[in-house]
């Protein structure tokens, strides 16, 4: 038993005299008094219970692997990865570190947070994390915390070790596209850096159990015993609210008002509401005739960052704390002072159709599994209570027993894409916990031929090697290789980073000085190159907080849209990409940049075709707006909107809008895009249009090679 062999601390629960004493095996330090608070703290926790079981487990399963499985808030994401540290480090972490998997960044980062603390090691040493645009981690690193995806990233392309002694696949029931990817790759032994003798843990709401259980082939289970204490029954609203942030916002003020003891955890569909809901309840509950200070109300979302970690955090004594969020807390983020619980049972869901190449924002009933998981949250010794803002009906006729797995639910470009890196598997043939559509799959492989990153045997081609190696998007990451072709790497960069950060405007402006000031950074060429004046004009600012704030721009995603860039150019330099010197507002570099995004996007461009606004998308005929934070909207004298144009996004929810929109011309479209992929498109007036094109400049260029076809005539290398 590995910690047999280490005769830690934590098994014979020293006085504090043997305490100053003990040493910490895993960096020779003496344990300090705060290891031994939190130990107190573990100890209680239901886990504990299973600690000897899981050792043994881990130690002597057949297969290597074990299942963990266990109610929210039993100790599962912040135990077993350091009695999987302890059980590497017994083995003298001869197979590699401990690798802890997570579906949220911010989850990765607050675990390795509260681990590192409660090992009493320090963060960046011997525990560390590994979250897009943040590599905290050393050469010492023995315990690491990771985004499941970047994981993935890591494992299909050339970065990162890849190797480790024990892997533990957190939070199964999320369902992320990764971690189902992860699994089904281990399943097959299709990981050719799998160490030989490696384990893997995979740690699950009990509701997911049986599935896992029957994929795995009936590995050693271990099943968290239930905590003590009450959990409250939910009590149901006979109708669901038309204003759910009213409601939500009514019924905290009610508890406060009856000064209930106890933290409160709210839970709405989606950000914007988070934020309103925050908004709404700073301004109420401040004038309540209270007896203690007035709640702290905490926003919990993926837009708050680090700054989330205040929701563990006790600064004001005796204040309560109102916590808001959405799905990112059904299974991470214990909060243990939570008692009650406001449930909204509703969560905004993006889903991709590969039909139509579209997002849409899905508003629909959570899974009984999260409603069971939220109302957990309010369990403890002190009573509670769970408010549902619907009738019980609701989820009983409505919602299905799991989250959906997100492989349903995601375009899958990037994942065959991954897949294909390593040849680890053909994904036809990949073990999935749940299979993808056909359809969604196909739609995958044609995008990718598109794109030129598949051979004639549906191998991947030299091009497509190196678009796996960016953690893009396909089609931005064949924009930005085309940039070094076109000579406008600095500018694609700055692109490809804002694109992937999302900075941008999203809210209207609050009044009329932002809205000028928003105005003075809109370019004239389209979004996309406001996009990179946005940049440009944030770093010429200092990175400065207020000056993001006064045009009503994100600033944590600025900072990470720098940190992103920094990292793309990083990729670059190793892969010896060539890179092009600055040129933004030349005309030769706004017709390069032009090409560039072309040669990645052509599969995304719509024709206005009357000019009414109305645009008919290419590949398919569905008629779509420009979105109201496009530049072609806001414009003071409109004119005429551009006929052609390539965008970033279309979402058919709400608004059936295409956003980050920028004009190109059709000459161009014909140039750069494959042959092929313009024969295969469906009949329509733009088809028709392109081919004309087409004949007519084959025509003139047999004639005469003229200037502009010259220009183009280059264009084709990256097809
Ligand atoms: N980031 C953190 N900061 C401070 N304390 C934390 C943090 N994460 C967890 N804890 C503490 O650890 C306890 C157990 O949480 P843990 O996340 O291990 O449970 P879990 O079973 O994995 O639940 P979940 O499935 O919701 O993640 C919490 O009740 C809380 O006291």
């Amino acid at each position: 038993m590995a910690s047999q062999l280490l005769g830690l601390a934590e098994e014979s629960g020293p006085s504090p005299r043997e305490s100053e004493l003990a040493v910490n095996p895993f960096d020779g330090l003496p344990f300090s008094s705060r290891y031994y608070e939190l130990l107190e703290q573990r100890r209680a926790l239901p886990i504990w219970a299973a600690r000897f079981i899981f050792m043994e487990q881990l130690e002597s399963s057949p297969s290597g692997v074990v299942l963990v499985s266990g109610e929210p808030g039993s100790g599962k994401s912040t135990q077993i990865p350091q009695w999987c540290a302890e059980f590497a480090l017994a083995r003298g972490f001869q197979e590699g570190q401990v690798t802890v998997t997570q579906p949220h960044p911010l989850a990765a980062l607050s675990l390795a947070l509260r681990v590192a603390d409660e090992m009493d090691l320090t963060l960046g040493h011997e525990v560390g994390y590994s979250i897009p645009q943040e590599d905290c981690t050393g050469p010492d690193t023995l315990l690491r915390f990771c985004w499941d995806r970047l994981l993935l990233q890591e494992v299909a392309s050339t970065r990162g070790t890849g190797a480790w002694g024990v892997l533990v696949l957190d939070e199964a029931q999320e369902r992320s596209v990764a971690s189902d990817l992860l699994q089904g790759l281990l399943r097959n032994a299709s990981l050719g850096n799998l160490p030989g003798d490696s384990r893997v843990v995979v740690v699950t709401d009990p509701a997911l159990e049986p599935k896992l259980q029957a994929f795995w082939g009936n590995p050693p289970i271990v099943r968290v015993p239930r905590g003590p204490g009450a959990c409250p029954t939910p009590v149901y609203r006979d109708t669901v609210p038309t204003d759910r942030v009213e409601a939500a916002c009514q019924a905290v003020i009610e508890l406060c008002t009856k000064e209930t003891p106890g933290d409160v955890l709210v839970y709405l569909p989606s950000e914007e509401e988070i934020l309103l809901c925050c908004e709404s309840l700073s301004r109420e509950v401040g004038p309540l005739a209270l007896r203690g200070p007035p709640p702290r109300v905490l926003p919990l979302h993926p837009g708050h960052g680090p700054a989330v970690q205040a929701a563990y955090e006790d600064i004001d004594l005796g204040a309560r704390k109102v916590v808001v969020t959405h799905w990112l807390a059904d299974f991470s983020f214990s909060l243990p002072s939570i008692r009650h619980v406001i449930d909204s049972g509703l969560e905004l869901r993006s889903v991709y159709n590969p039909q139509i190449r579209a997002e849409s924002q899905v508003l629909r009933p959570i899974s009984k599994c999260q409603a069971e998981a939220r109302r957990l949250r309010a369990r403890g010794v002190l009573p509670g209570s769970c408010l549902c803002l619907y009738p019980k009906s609701f989820l009983e006729l409505e919602a299905p027993p799991l989250p959906s797995p997100r492989v349903c639910e995601e375009n899958l470009s990037p994942l065959v894409l991954l897949l294909k890196r390593r040849q680890i598997a053909e994904p036809g043939e990949c073990h999935f916990l749940d299979r993808p559509a056909p359809e969604a799959l196909m739609q995958a492989l044609e995008d990718l031929d598109y794109l030129a990153a598949l051979d004639d045997d549906g191998n991947l081609s030299d091009l497509g090697v190196i678009l796996s190696e960016f953690p893009l998007p396909p089609e931005l990451a064949k924009a930005l290789l085309a940039s070094c072709e076109f000579d406008c790497v600095d500018e694609m960069l700055t692109l490809a980073a804002m694109l992937t950060a999302a900075p941008g405007f999203t809210q209207p402006p609050h009044c009329a000085e932002e809205a000028a000031l928003r105005r003075a950074l809109e370019h004239t060429d389209g979004d996309h190159s406001s996009l990179i004046q946005v940049y440009e004009a944030f770093i010429q600012s200092g990175a400065d907080k207020a000056w993001c704030q006064a045009r009503g721009l994100n600033w944590a995603a600025l900072c990470q849209a720098r940190k992103l860039r920094g990292e793309l150019l990083e990729l670059m330099q190793r892969i010896e990409l060539p890179l092009s010197q600055p040129a933004f507002g030349s005309e030769q570099n706004r017709r390069n940049l032009q090409k560039a995004l072309v040669s990645g996007y052509f599969l995304k461009v719509a024709r206005d075709t009357d000019g009414t606004g109305n645009y008919l998308l290419l590949t398919h005929k569905h008629v779509a707006q420009l979105s109201p934070y496009c530049c072609y909207r806001s414009r003071r004298a409109p004119a005429r909107p551009p006929s052609w144009v390539l965008y970033h996004n279309f979402s058919i929810s709400k608004d059936n809008c295409l956003s980050i929109v920028s004009e190109i011309q059709p000459q161009m479209l014909v140039e750069l895009a494959p042959p092929y992929f313009l024969s295969n498109l469906p009949p329509s007036e733009s088809r028709d249009l392109l081919n004309q094109l087409r004949e007519e400049m084959a025509d003139s260029s047999i004639e005469s090679e003229s200037p502009s076809t010259q220009e183009f005539g280059d264009a084709c290398v990256l097809q």
